[in-house]
C-alpha cells in the first residue's frame, strides 16, 4: 500500500508517518510539506529510517513538497494533517474558514491529477471533510474524516475506567460533529458484549462529567503537551489498516450524509456508523438511537450543516 500524508511535518503528520512506516502492509510513504518545511521532513525521514532500522522494518519514504500534487498518484490514500492553529482570538467558524482555504487548493488538486481517496484529519474535521468532498468532486464513499472516532476511544477509555475492565473489552461510540455537540451513544455502549446499562453500578455512570471532559479533552491535552500526536495518529492507523485488509469493521468517521437516516435532513458531514472497506466506506449503518440521543444527534447534523454552507463560496 502506498500512502501519502499532507502535513508531516506537523505533530500529527510526522507521528503519523512514524506509526505508518512500522506497518507490515506499508510499501511506500511520501511525505509533503510546504517548500519552507522540506528541511524539517528530511529529518523526519532520517528518524522514522533509524526506527525501522531498530525495529526490522522497511519501507520507502519519499519527501515531496505541496506544489507537485501530480507526483503522489500511486497513493491508495492521501490523509490531510495540515491546518492552521486556532489562536486566542478566533472563533472555530473563523478557523472554518482559514483552513478550508487550505483544503479547497489540496483537494482541487488532488482531484485534477489522480484517483485515490481522501482522508481528513485537519479541523473542523467535519466541515473540512465537507469542502474536500466538494472540492474534489470524487464519489462520497472515496472522502471521509476522522470524524468522532478518537473521541469514540476516549469514549471507550472512560467507561473501562468507571468499570475498572480492560479497554479492549468495551464498545462504544460517539456520533454528530467531532466537537460541543457530540453525542455518546450510551444506548450502544457494551462491555464485553453487555450493554452498560444492564451492569451494576451503571446508575452512579457519571455520563456528563464524561462528555464534558471529552469535549474538552484535546484542550486540556494542548495545554499539558502542546498538542496530542500519539493519539490521535494511532487512531488515523486504525483505519488506514482496516481499510489496507478491508476488514469491514464499523467505525464511526466523518462521512457526507444524506438522507440515510431517517427524519434527518443530511447535507453535511458528520460522524456516523460507516462500514470501512478497501474502497473507504463501503456503507453508512444507520442504528437506532433512544429517543433523547437521535434528537442530540439531529441538533449535531444542524450545527455541522450550517458549518459547512458557511464554507461552501471559499
Ligand atoms: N480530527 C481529530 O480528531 C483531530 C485531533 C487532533 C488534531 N486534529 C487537527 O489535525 C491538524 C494537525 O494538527 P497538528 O497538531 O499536527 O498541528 P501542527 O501545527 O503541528 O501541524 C500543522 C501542519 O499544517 C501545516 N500548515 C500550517 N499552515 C498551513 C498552510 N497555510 N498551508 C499548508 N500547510 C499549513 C504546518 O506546516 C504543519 O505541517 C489540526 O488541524 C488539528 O486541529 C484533528
Amino acid at each position: 500500500m502506498e500512502i501519502t500524508v499532507i502535513g508531516a511535518s506537523g505533530k500529527i503528520g510526522s507521528q503519523l508517518s512514524f506509526l505508518l512506516a512500522r506497518e507490515k502492509y506499508i510499501r511506500n510513504i511520501n511525505l509533503v510539506a510546504r517548500e519552507k518545511s522540506l528541511n524539517m521532513l528530511e529529518g523526519v525521514k532520517m528518524d522514522i529510517y533509524d526506527a525501522l532500522a531498530a525495529s526490522g522494518r522497511d519501507a520507502e519514504i519519499r519527501i515531496h513538497s505541496d506544489t507537485e500534487i501530480e507526483n503522489l498518484c500511486n497513493s491508495d490514500m492521501i490523509i490531510i494533517t495540515s491546518g492552521a492553529k486556532r489562536n486566542g482570538n478566533m472563533s472555530r467558524l473563523d478557523l472554518a474558514k482559514t483552513n478550508a482555504k487550505i483544503i479547497k487548493n489540496y483537494s482541487q488538486e488532488i482531484a485534477k491529477h489522480c484517483d485515490t481517496k481522501i482522508f481528513m484529519v485537519s479541523n473542523p474535521v467535519d466541515v473540512m471533510t465537507y469542502k474536500a468532498l466538494m472540492e474534489s468532486g470524487y464519489d462520497k464513499s472515496k472522502v471521509f474524516g476522522l470524524g468522532t472516532h478518537l473521541d469514540s476511544m476516549r469514549f471507550k477509555v472512560a467507561i473501562a475506567k468507571f468499570f475498572k475492565v480492560h479497554i479492549d473489552d468495551v464498545r462504544a461510540r460517539i456520533v454528530g460533529e467531532h466537537g460541543d455537540s457530540m453525542v455518546p451513544l450510551i444506548s450502544s455502549a457494551a462491555i464485553g458484549g453487555i450493554p452498560v446499562r444492564r451492569l451494576p453500578n451503571y446508575e452512579n455512570f457519571p455520563y456528563y462529567d464524561i462528555l464534558n471532559s471529552i469535549k474538552t479533552h484535546g484542550k486540556r491535552i494542548n495545554g499539558l503537551k502542546n498538542g496530542s500526536e500519539y493519539g490521535p495518529a494511532s487512531a488515523i492507523v486504525n483505519i488506514v489498516k482496516c481499510m489496507a485488509n478491508n476488514d469491514r469493521r464499523i467505525l464511526t468517521l466523518s462521512t457526507y450524509l444524506e438522507d440515510e437516516i431517517e427524519g434527518i435532513e443530511g447535507n453535511a458531514c458528520v460522524g456516523v456508523p460507516v462500514k470501512v472497506g478497501k474502497k473507504g466506506i463501503d456503507e453508512i449503518i444507520p442504528i437506532k438511537m433512544e429517543d433523547w440521543e437521535y434528537e442530540a444527534f439531529k441538533k449535531s447534523v444542524d450545527v455541522l450543516r450550517g458549518y459547512c454552507k458557511s464554507v461552501s463560496d471559499i
